[in-house]
């Protein structure tokens, strides 16, 4: 069967259309999800200068030195400058070990923080707290993104609780102080850079996301590969103006596996002995950090008659970020392990 990323035209939501043409987004949506886990999304209505605007600020910081750039880390925080997994110095030594390019993505983030919600006593922690490049208009382009990107994910998720069946405030409840990350991904190679040393050169590792769904602005170049339910790897492009949207880990929770948190990797082809230099601008939307988590009782007996116990999206997203695991093997981990292990007998 060939692979498709289904198109989702989100317009009969974001214009409050009538039920009937909403009901027929939504069922499109159903099969999309639990075929695929990803899907093109347009009529999202995020104008196309906000987007450029959005694009025009990866340029402007990623532009910078390193030097410049790495003053942005932030350390044990999920904002700020992340550079490349390995350093152009020990590139320039020729040394092979040292100059794998592995998982090359350099990225900023920046995400709601606990004081965007006054009335509620959230923790910093769970939240982070932005640092803003000192750039002209960068926090004015990315929050204007950022808000637009927001509200194409609350669409979504209202969309979800009609594909669901799972009543209008379901996804309200849990997503109202939602933890929410923009990712700005930069994929370039340092000039120079002997890419013939590189065996397996790999612009970001295969991985599902964490949260609730994922909102995917990128470039029209290729790289993205996305994992099919046989096991072999699939490229996907944004078409023109649309928005790659997949679902993350709590969703598959959610859904006791019904949707799919579908694996992705980012590996841009060599064309020419180089790489095309990639963007990509992901939101996560993970949910409040106090949500507690749970499958829906209507989908409770589904598959296996295993549930995934229920867990906060706090705990949740601090097992992913500690590179997992709660020392106890729970569902999550056993069936999220078997994905990767069945994709890395099927393909290297
Ligand atoms: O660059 C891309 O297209 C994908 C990025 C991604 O998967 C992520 O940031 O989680
Ligand atoms: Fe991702």
């Amino acid at each position: 069967m060939s692979f498709n990323v289904p198109t989702i035209d989100i317009s009969a939501y974001v214009e409050h259309r009538s039920e009937d043409e909403r009901a027929a987004v939504a069922a499109a949506l159903d099969v999309a999800c639990a075929q695929v886990g990803f899907m093109q999304v347009v009529g999202h209505g995020v104008a196309p200068e906000i987007q450029a605007g959005l694009a025009s600020t990866l340029d402007d910081f990623f532009g910078l030195p390193l030097e410049e750039k790495n003053q942005y880390r932030v350390p044990d925080s999920n904002r700020g400058y992340s550079p490349p997994k390995s350093e152009s110095l020990s590139l320039s030594l020729g040394v092979e070990s040292a100059s794998r390019m592995n998982d090359f993505f350099e990225a900023f983030n920046i995400g709601a923080e606990a004081r965007s919600f006054p009335h509620l006593a959230l923790d910093e922690r769970d939240y982070g707290i932005n640092l803003w490049p000192s750039l002209p208009d960068f926090e004015d382009r990315v929050s204007r993104y950022f808000r637009e990107a927001q509200r194409v994910a609350r669409t979504l998720t209202t969309i979800f609780a009609d594909a669901l069946g799972a009543g209008p405030h379901f996804f309200d409840a849990i997503t109202d102080h939602s933890i929410d990350v923009l990712r700005m991904n930069n994929y370039a190679l340092p000039p120079g850079t002997d890419i013939s040393l590189d065996g397996d050169l790999t612009g970001m590792g295969e991985h599902t996301d964490f949260g609730i769904v994922t909102v995917l602005w990128a470039d029209r170049v290729a790289g993205l590969q996305v994992l099919d339910r046989d096991g072999l790897w699939h490229d996907v492009m944004p078409a023109e103006g649309a928005l790659l949207v997949n679902l993350g880990d709590l969703t598959a929770r959610i859904t006791n596996d019904r949707w799919m948190s579908t694996l992705h990797r980012v590996k841009p082809p060599v064309v020419d002995g180089t790489i095309r230099r990639r963007r990509s601008v992901a939101f996560f939307h993970d949910g409040n950090a106090d949500a507690v988590v749970s499958t829906l009782d209507s989908l409770l007996d589904l598959g296996d008659g295993l549930a995934y116990e229920p867990i906060t999206v706090r705990d949740h997203v601090a097992a992913k970020l500690a590179g997992s695991r709660q020392g106890r093997k729970n569902l999550a981990a056993v069936r999220e392990a078997g994905r990767v292990l069945a994709a890395g007998r099927r393909q290297a």
